[in-house]
């Protein structure tokens, strides 16, 4: 028997995704370059492979040609390796062993403009494209993902069964369903448009971790709470209403403790790596003039955290406020703190889909449904969290909504949490402990509610050193320029 789809790179995605299709009846042909190093096809036929019920389903290739024979046509391909030039290589060695109508699919986190570029030179050759982001890590792979696919509208007409199929699922419906809309809501081919939706996701991801950073710093080093409180307080939180995925983990990972007892994460050298995703969103939300600056301080923080060597040498040097014993409520701050990390993420989601709605039309001339990605982003992935079920709510009841903080839900959650949220960062200041997550997103909200911002003077200013013109408020989109000088002794 051929092989429904066909699987290239076996490292831990790959062939998690490769168990993930066989249990769900998949016949899967897999196919790794074998180097000196990895002979992870080997590994994989002789192990995991052997273990499953019908072996059978697995078809094992040393050999790109005898691995693109043993699959079915319209052949569909997925393509799980490392992002950049080996995705180029491997297409370019596949291209000329493929017919018309067959479907290769990027499951990597590739920047968007490069799989832009593929799918429209593999459509000149009659194939179809398809960059599909997928999230979850190990776990997700093997038990059910988040699947964002885009690129060949033909391509997932092809490949929907089996994406649905091995993808989460949401109260029974799959984390899974095609991106890209044309402007009256019906699918249409969206080149990278899967992958840019994985950007943000992986900005939004950043973001959720470093707020939960900055509650973990101000628990242990304001509020003096051991490690295990901590993690105590998170499971309290993803008790109440959250079920957050990373919430849960985190209290896990401070819970944990090595050989000798000690926690493990105080062993950990506190300098963040980023493979570019996240810097990937920030890049675009600037060329798109949308704010997204709990996403850019989340990425910053992590540039920040790297300069490790520097900080050390600089705390010698540089003055903070004297240490002061924090004498409030530890409880009721606590609870502020929780409410802090939830007002801020508010202001991180509205700002994700904001970037979301400008830059589809923008790059890729499509649209998207906010309610379907929020569906999608429901399970499976490192995000995922019920807060997503609020986010779905508000775009099924309002499609237009141009930002989530003009939500019923989310105005008055953040009306009740803002005080909150306040006094958290006025203590963080006062002890002179860093969150520019939470900082950034309680500006943005004060702006954002600001009907008359200091932007004017900036324009006066703009105007007086380059003639760069303004608008009056009484005449909107006439432009002025003044001259500063006059009545000045020339
Ligand atoms: O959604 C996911 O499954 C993860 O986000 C995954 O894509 C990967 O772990 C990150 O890309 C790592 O990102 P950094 O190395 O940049 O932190």
């Amino acid at each position: 028997d051929k092989a429904d789809i066909g699987v290239i790179g076996l490292a831990v995605m790959g062939r998690n995704l490769v168990l993930n299709l066989v249990d769900n009846g998949f016949c899967v042909s897999v196919y790794n370059r074998t180097t000196r190093q990895e002979r992870l096809l080997q590994e994989f036929l002789e192990k995991e492979a052997k273990q499953l019920v019908d072996a059978k389903k697995i078809i094992g290739s040393f050999d790109l040609s005898s691995f693109v024979i043993n699959i079915k046509q319209p052949r569909r391909i997925l393509l799980m390796i490392s992002a950049g030039q080996p995705i180029d290589y491997v297409v370019d060695e596949l291209t000329p062993l493929l017919d018309k109508g067959d479907i290769i699919m990027d499951g990597g986190n590739s920047e968007q403009s490069d799989t832009t570029r593929r799918y429209r030179v593999l459509r000149n050759v009659g194939l179809h494209f398809m960059g599909i982001g997928v999230s979850g890590g190990e776990e997700g792979a093997r038990h059910g993902p988040s699947i964002m696919p885009g690129g060949s509208l033909e391509g997932w007409l092809h490949t929907k069964d089996i994406l649905q199929a091995i993808s989460a699922k949401a109260d029974g419906k799959p984390c899974c369903s095609w991106i890209g809309l044309d402007i009256s809501g019906n699918p249409t081919s969206s080149e990278g448009a899967g992958h840019f939706v994985k950007t943000v996701h992986n900005g939004i991801g950043y973001a959720d971790m470093q707020l939960l950073a900055e509650a973990y710093h101000l628990m242990r080093d304001v509020l003096n709470m051991d490690l295990t409180e901590v993690a105590e307080a998170f499971d309290n939180w993803n008790a109440g209403n959250l079920e957050w995925r990373l919430l849960e983990n985190t209290a896990e990972i401070l819970r944990f403790k090595d050989k000798f007892g000690d926690h493990l994460v105080e062993k950990i050298r506190d300098a963040a790596a980023q493979k570019g995703t996240g810097k990937w969103a920030v890049i675009e939300a600037m060329n798109a003039g949308v704010p997204a600056t709990v996403i850019n301080e989340s990425v910053s923080a992590r540039f920040v955290s790297a300069l490790k060597n520097d900080r050390v040498a600089a705390s010698t040097k540089l003055v903070g406020p004297s240490h002061q014993k924090f004498d409030g409520n530890l409880a009721s701050m606590v609870d502020d703190i929780r409410k802090a990390v939830q007002a801020s993420k508010i202001i991180l989601y509205a700002q994700g889909f904001m970037l979301l709605q400008e830059s589809l039309p923008r790059l890729f001339g499509c649209y998207l449904n906010c309610a379907d990605l929020a569906q999608m982003w429901r399970g499976g992935c490192v995000i995922r969290s019920t807060f997503l079920d609020h986010v779905k709510n508000a775009f099924i009841l309002n499609p237009q909504l141009k930002n989530l903080l003009m939500d019923e839900y989310f105005i008055n959650t953040l009306a009740d949490f803002q005080m909150s949220w306040r006094r958290v960062i006025v203590t963080a200041i006062n002890h002179g402990i860093p969150a520019p997550a939470f900082s950034a997103a309680l500006s943005y909200y004060d702006s954002f509610r600001c009907p008359r911002l200091p932007a004017n003077l900036l324009q006066a200013q703009r105007d007086f050193y380059g003639a760069h013109t303004f608008e009056l408020l009484e005449q909107p989109g006439v432009f002025h320029h003044n001259d500063w000088n006059q009545g000045k002794p020339q």
